[in-house]
């Protein structure tokens, strides 16, 4: 698909939610109501910056969502990640155990440890995953920073060819993660190289998911992944053809983002959505499960650690106040990680951070 297209998708009808453009607490049950169609914008890397960049703009302040076509990562590493992590996740669950998420939060996470709707869930969420950040020494500075240290590679001998695999991933996809900073900053105006001295030493993290099979009941507070938006700045999400994201934009209904082959799915996180006091959407989404396996492979694109993180003055209206107090990117960050990982104080031996408003 190319520039300026868009992907028509229709959709069903699931739990409501109401999502008033603040950063995303989960959407309170209201009535159901048909769903619509939901036309997801397609950004394409072959065009020029300046034509992606309009596109994106557009989808920014539309929904926080588009698909991304053009983005050359070989469909061979794709597909080669991919079978890394089903060979990570068939593990027994000593094994996964072995390198379970480390005071940094660098690891495996296992299945229902992560609630991202405390406020709707029964259980924890039917998934389990890794998380594998910027690869950082155990020796240098940067180490001494919540989230930063080195990953956690399960043996070589085990699984061969699976960091080499997964780190070649994670390096393209962070690639694209500067490409598509470059086009925030023209669509906003900013100019390309805007966002950059935020991004010296970025926080960013691939996080290859498993979904088990359990179908999602919503009524039992039962889900894939709940309601939830992203907490950084961008996410480039690959998926394998099984659907399961579903976006809510109105406040009401439920709409599915379907995988697209050789698209990858980006939405908008928290962070941007602040920058822009609230102009740039950072959507909540959830991920329901209708009885298939699925795998994904989530890359969050967060600014540096200390990176500040408020209202870009041009988005304030004079008199108003900031929708958001200002914050860091690692403050926000860890608040979130508190409030949704079972085990994160417990492995980081971690005081909770002062919370924000
Ligand atoms: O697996 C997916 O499709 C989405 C996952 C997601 O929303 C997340 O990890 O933040
Ligand atoms: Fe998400």
């Amino acid at each position: 698909m190319g520039l300026l297209q868009s992907a028509s998708l229709s959709g069903q009808a699931g739990a409501d939610g109401n999502h008033d453009g603040k950063l995303a607490s989960a959407p309170p049950v209201a009535a159901s109501q048909a769903a619509t169609a939901l036309a997801v914008p397609v950004v394409s890397l072959a065009a020029s910056e300046e034509e992606a960049a309009a596109v994106l703009h557009q989808a920014c302040l539309e929904h926080g969502f588009f698909y991304l076509c053009d983005h050359g990562i070989p469909e061979e590493l794709i597909a080669d990640t991919f079978k890394q992590q089903r060979a990570f996740f068939e593990l027994c669950i000593e094994q996964k155990l072995a390198v379970a998420a480390d005071s940094n939060y660098r690891g495996y996470t296992p299945m229902a440890e992560e609630t991202l709707d405390p406020g709707r869930s029964r259980r924890g969420d039917t998934h389990e995953g890794l998380y594998f950040g910027r690869e950082v020494a155990a020796d240098s500075p940067e180490a001494q920073l919540p989230l930063h240290g080195p990953n956690q590679w399960p043996a070589e001998e085990l699984l061969p060819g699976y960091r080499a695999t997964t780190e070649a991933y994670q390096a393209a996809v962070a690639q694209l993660g500067f490409r598509l900073l470059r086009l925030l900053g023209i669509g906003l105006g900013l100019g390309a190289d805007y966002f950059q001295p935020f991004f010296t030493h970025p926080m960013y993290f691939l996080r290859p998911l498993h979904y088990s099979a359990e179908r999602s009941d919503e009524a039992a507070g039962l889900f894939a992944a709940g309601a939830h938006s992203d907490y950084g700045m961008l996410t480039l999400l690959c998926t394998d053809d099984v659907p399961g994201l579903q976006i809510c934009t109105d406040g009401a209904t439920w709409r599915p983002v379907p995988p697209l082959p050789g698209h990858l799915i980006v939405n908008l996180g928290d962070m941007l959505c602040r920058w822009t006091n609230g102009k740039y959407k950072s959507t909540v989404h959830r991920v329901i499960n209708s009885g298939r396996e699925r795998f994904s492979l989530p890359f969050f694109f967060e600014p540096n650690f200390d990176a500040r993180v408020e209202a870009l003055p041009q988005f304030l209206k004079a008199g108003q106040p900031p929708l958001f107090p200002p914050t860091t990117a690692g403050q926000h960050l860890l608040d979130k990680y508190h409030s949704t990982h079972a085990g994160y104080g417990q492995a980081a031996g971690t005081e909770a951070p002062a919370g924000e408003a």
